[in-house]
């Protein structure tokens, strides 16, 4: 089954919010797992369950890099806030990388993750 991981900033939280409820229908049909208050914020206001890992900044980021590692992801939305300093950043980094070593497909922005989802939409052959 595709596996995606959903992955946010606070200052990103309600786009990401926005995105799982725009593609609920979608969304619905894949595996979902993603960082902490994401993970749990998504659950909450949406009608998705998304297993949740621990919090980006106590290591929420690289359990979801090992499972890239392992291949068990199929995509990844991570709405970065690029104008925020991170404590965290050395772990952000390196998802970002092992995404790319691994070939995994990884949206950092709103216009991203929409062609992520449609082009996973298409390959699975669920309308988005
Ligand atoms: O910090 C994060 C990703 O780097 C997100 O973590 P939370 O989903 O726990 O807020």
């Amino acid at each position: 089954m595709t596996r995606v991981a959903l992955i946010a900033h606070d200052e990103k939280k309600p786009a990401i919010i926005d995105l799982a409820r725009e593609y609920e229908d979608l969304l619905s049909t894949f595996e979902l797992v993603g960082t902490g208050t994401t993970g749990k914020r998504i659950t909450e206001e949406t009608n998705l369950t998304v297993e949740r890992k621990e919090s980006g900044p106590v290591g929420g980021d690289t359990q979801i890099g090992a499972e890239v590692v392992d291949g068990r992801i199929d995509g990844i939305v991570f709405l970065r806030d690029p104008q925020t300093a991170q404590p965290h950043e050395p772990d952000i980094s390196a998802l970002l990388r092992i995404c790319d070593v691994h070939d995994v497909p990884l949206a950092t922005t709103e216009t991203g993750a929409v062609y992520l989802l449609d082009g996973l939409a298409t390959e699975t052959g669920v309308e988005s």
